[in-house]
């Protein structure tokens, strides 16, 4: 199949998050199983290697009547065989930083990623590359469907193009002012309940949902949350009414970067038959942490630091962890006020609890090798990557059952025989302090039954294989629609 693969971020040239994990490996994915993928972006002033794009032509998008067109540019880069287009417009993308600074949001997000979207199709006809799927990640790139059914409906190019959404965080969905997307006709003309938000409003991710042939969100328990109204992100009913063109695709975990036995990253490697290693990771970690060098379990964490990832589940009842003869070590960049509350408790906990605040890949992965146990207290998660990580280096996950950790994280006290680490349920404080505490608990009563989990753990395999097994029929499906 012919693919286009549509990101507003991907790991190797810019990356803020797991989307970009994601939006790297499964192109690559794809392309192994053979089909013809190409990567459509944002030319970013971060792009790594961006003066080794090569540059393709120029195009003009038309805009509404009375407002001027737009003029732009088109590159392409190489990410390890697959093409990459850039659309370079310098007014929307040569800026510090991709979404936000300091914290805030670009106030013209919307007028910039409603250019991208119909720049997107645009170069594509334009560069002939004529798509059977054109592949949508998140509401950046979510009203290229709509874009599909209205603007290119009679348009033969696009005649056999569908079009899939993968929703990887529906609580971003992209709301903005009608006025504001002036460039786009399709948008400010366009009334639909299903894709606005109040009267003077407009939703992205909606508008993805309303308008995709498919749509999958990034783990089976996630593509249920998102069609409830506890796990929907206000989104309950617009998901349900798509419930029948909606799947649950977990996502692979890339083993060429995150493998212990070769990790280039960490001091020593390790592997399954071989431990030893990762007690030299772990006093690695004590040490880049300035923790003592000691045998007490040491509980890793490596996340954005938003409501999301659970830090107001943890904040509150770290103290009281603290108590007993453990570390904590977190890692993490975002809202400076949850930064600021680490800081305090580091302040207080000097000895126990290490805050770095910086986004580090090495540090990442030493902290997966170094921790004995790894925290996951999310509020919701679609899917989860680090969950994944720790599995393949042994360092137990504790997570909350929710979306992806829940379909990869088999609790110890639910199930002994298949436990791979340890699980609970109510987004409470409390229940996360039972749950550490049993962990610890665990850790300390019995050393050989910990590596026996451990070893489970380092054993589960999330293969991109499989889930591009599951694409390709979701894509086979959307080819079928009308
Ligand atoms: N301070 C730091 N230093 C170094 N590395 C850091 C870091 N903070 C984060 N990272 C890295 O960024 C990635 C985060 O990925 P996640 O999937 O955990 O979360 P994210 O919420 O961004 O992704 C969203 O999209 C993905 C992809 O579909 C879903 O898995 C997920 O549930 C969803 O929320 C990991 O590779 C992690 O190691």
């Amino acid at each position: 199949m012919k693919i286009l693969f549509i990101a507003s971020e991907v790991d190797g040239l810019v990356k803020t998050g797991g989307l970009a994990d994601v939006a790297r490996a499964l192109p690559l994915a794809l392309k192994r199983h053979g089909h013809d993928v190409r990567i459509i972006m944002p030319f970013y002033l971060s792009v790594k290697g961006r003066e080794t794009a090569r540059h393709l032509g120029g195009f003009t998008l038309p805009t509404r009547e009375g407002h001027t067109d737009i003029p732009y540019q088109a590159h392409e880069m190489d990410l390890k065989g697959v093409p990459v287009y850039l659309i370079d417009f310098p007014n929307y993308f040569e800026r510090p930083s991709l979404y936000a600074e300091n914290n805030n949001a670009y106030l013209d997000n919307g007028e910039r990623f409603a250019f991208f979207c119909a720049a997107s199709l645009q170069a594509t006809q334009q560069l002939g590359f004529q798509p059977d799927i054109i592949h949508c990640n998140d509401w950046h790139t979510a009203l290229v469907p709509m874009l599909l059914r209205t603007r290119y409906a009679n348009d033969p190019f696009f005649a056999a193009s569908r079009s899939v959404l993968t929703v990887h965080n529906g609580a971003f969905q992209g709301v903005f002012e009608r006025g504001q997307l002036w460039a786009l006709p399709e948008l400010t003309d366009n009334q639909d309940e299903a894709i606005s938000q109040g009267h003077a409003y407009v939703n992205f991710l909606k508008c993805g949902v309303r308008y995709a042939d498919k749509i999958n969100a990034v783990s089976p328990s996630y593509a249920h949350e998102l069609t409830t109204y506890l796990g929907g992100h206000g989104m309950a009913k617009s998901f349900q009414e798509r419930s029948e063109d909606l799947s649950g695709i977990i996502n692979g975990c890339d083993y060429g970067d995150w493998d212990p036995t070769s990790d280039p990253l960490i001091p020593v490697n390790y592997s399954q038959t071989d431990l030893a290693g990762k007690l030299a990771c772990k006093l690695a970690l004590q040490q880049r942490a300035g923790l003592a060098q000691n045998d007490w379990p040491v509980f890793g964490m490596v996340c954005r630091l938003t409501e999301q990832k659970g830090l107001h589940l943890l904040l509150p009842i770290l103290s009281q962890f603290l108590y007993h003869k453990v570390q904590v070590i977190i890692v993490g960049t975002g809202d400076p006020s949850l930064a600021e509350r680490l800081r305090a408790l580091e302040a207080e906990h000097g000895d126990k609890l290490a805050f770095i605040n910086d986004h580090d890949n090495a540090l990442a992965h030493l902290v997966e090798a170094g921790s004995d146990f790894f925290l996951m207290p999310s509020l919701f998660e679609p899917c989860g990557l680090n969950q994944m990580y720790s599995l393949a280096y042994g360092t137990l996950p504790i997570v909350r059952a929710v979306g992806g950790l829940k379909d990869t994280v088999v609790d110890y006290d639910a199930n002994r025989a298949q436990a791979t680490g340890f699980n609970f349920h109510e987004p409470d404080a409390l229940a996360l302090l039972n749950t550490l505490r049993r962990a610890l608990l665990f850790y300390l009563q019995d050393q050989e039954e910990y590596v026996r989990v451990q070893v489970a753990a380092m054993q589960t395999r999330y293969l991109w294989s499989d889930s591009v097994n599951q694409y390709e029929s979701m894509y086979q499906a959307a080819l079928k629609r009308p």
